[in-house]
């Protein structure tokens, strides 16, 4: 048995539940304690060994599917045997690279329209000049464009999923993080409703297929169901209609709640940091956008809503860094640990994001969307919606600063968001702000 670093000894449950109940705390303990490697022992995952040393994580990203792949928790019962995140090696390679395309160059360009769309469309409600919490906000604009992107037209179908998902994929969250029951409760118990929404799901999904499949102008549309339906493995084959069903019910989930926790804590930070939204707020009325690409990058450094991926070791006897690790071994990255080293990026608890002005991160480093083959798939999807609904957010309200603490992490099962939804209070520019803005930046006769 391989020796493994030791580890906080406090019960498996006690360890599970400190962890929804205190997100990123319990590591960061033990990484004070212990150093930057541990291992924990919790009902998912078992014996694990944590990571935070950046060669040991670059070693575990770059390393090929033979040695470390998936961790297959939960998540592929969640979301289908089909799905991404249930697959390994050749056959996740294989499913992966027909999805790849839509999330890439033109395609995603086309995707910035319905961006701004279903921003603007949200704002409109948003209340003046009173406090409220973002978070609720942001769901349901990264919902609705995930929707449009994934089916294309809106219908019936469209606004059955539009209600159906949010609690779908709440409790497919949850469920992602606590252990399967070994007896069945049948349909009132938490996996009981799960199915019958799954039934749901599927149920919409074959009818949308259908339609899909008697439109003669399929290949002229951009969404990502279309493309799907139209899209060949190397053999030549197509994917199956359950395939498809899983990989759209992974992006839906994998594409909503992540990038609005984010957007929520994007507001928490810039609120706490008016220097930075003011410089934020004039460059984007300027037509600019490095400190706000900055910004995003920065807020994910020192925010990443999921803090940890897995990787399960699949030879005997490989070696990562220090260890020597046996097959089966399950490997953890702390993501937050590595983002707040401060050999690389000095001052980390600081939010700083001039610190990525005019730099790009190393992505084995700064790793919010993970790594290697099985990094993010809409890694650019997200980063575009996210500068789409702040450059709406900068350039139409004034979002005013705060000097209420912190909001602290509250973990959703897979997300962390702000524990107060991202709270703001906004005030509406208008015709006159923008005409003192521009008798400001006029130069001045002498
Ligand atoms: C800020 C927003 C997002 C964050 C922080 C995020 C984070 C992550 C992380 C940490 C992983 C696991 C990577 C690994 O194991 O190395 C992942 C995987 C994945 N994400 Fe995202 N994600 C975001 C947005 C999105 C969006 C918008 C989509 C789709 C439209 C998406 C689709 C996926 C898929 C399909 C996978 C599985 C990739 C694979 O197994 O090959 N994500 N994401």
């Amino acid at each position: 048995m391989a020796t493994l670093p030791p580890g906080p000894s406090t019960p498996r449950l006690a360890q599970a539940v400190s962890a929804l109940m205190r997100p990123g705390r319990g590591f960061r303990q033990a990484r004070a304690r212990y150093g930057d490697a541990f291992t924990i022992n919790s009902p998912l995952f078992g014996r694990a060994l944590v990571i935070s040393d950046a060669a040991e994580i670059k070693q575990l990203f770059q390393a090929g599917a033979e040695i470390a792949d998936n961790i297959e928790p939960n998540l592929g019962r969640v979301l289908g045997s089909g799905s991404l995140f249930a697959l390994s090696g050749d056959e996740h390679r294989r499913q992966r690279k027909l999805l790849v395309p839509p999330f890439h160059g033109r395609r995603l360009a086309a995707y910035e329209q319905i961006m701004e769309e279903e921003t603007l469309r949200e704002f409109a409600s948003w209340p003046r000049n009173q406090q409220f919490a973002t978070l609720p906000s942001m769901m349901r604009i990264t919902l609705n464009i995930i929707l449009r992107a994934v089916f294309g037209a809106e219908g019936a179908e469209f606004d059955r999923l539009r209600d159906l998902l949010p609690a779908f994929v709440k409790l497919g969250s949850l469920l992602a993080v606590l252990p399967v029951p070994k007896v069945d409760w049948g349909r009132w118990s938490p996996w009981g409703r799960f199915r019958l929404m799954r039934r749901e799901y599927d149920e919409i999904v074959e009818r949308l297929i259908a339609k899909a499949e008697r439109d003669g102008s399929l290949d002229e549309r951009e969404d990502i169901l279309a493309l799907m339906l139209q899209a060949r493995y190397d053999d030549g084959t197509a994917m199956s209609h359950g395939d498809i069903a899983d990989q759209l019910l992974t992006l839906l989930t994998a594409g909503h709640e992540t990038t609005a926790t984010t957007l929520a804590w994007a507001v928490e930070r810039l609120r706490r940091h008016p220097d930075v939204l003011r410089d934020l707020t004039e460059e984007t009325r300027t037509g600019g956008k490095t400190l706000r690409e900055a910004t995003i990058l920065e807020v994910q450094r020192t925010r990443p809503v999921i803090d940890m991926v897995g990787r399960k070791i699949k030879a005997d006897g490989a070696r990562l860094g220090r260890w020597t690790l046996p097959r089966g071994q399950t490997v953890l990255v702390g993501i937050a640990l590595i983002h707040e080293d401060p050999d690389l990026f000095p001052n980390p608890r600081a939010f700083d994001p001039y610190r990525f002005v005019g730099t790009k991160p190393d992505l084995y480093q700064w790793i919010p969307f993970g790594g290697g083959s099985r990094r993010c798939l809409g890694a650019a999807f997200a980063t575009m919606e996210m500068n789409v609904v702040l450059r709406a957010l900068l350039r139409d309200f004034d979002l005013i600063p705060t000097a209420l603490p912190d909001e602290p992490w509250h973990s959703r099962g897979i997300a962390n968001a702000p524990a107060k939804g991202g709270l703001a209070v906004v005030r509406p520019r208008t015709l006159i702000d923008d005409h003192v803005t521009r008798s400001a930046d006029a130069p001045t006769a002498s």
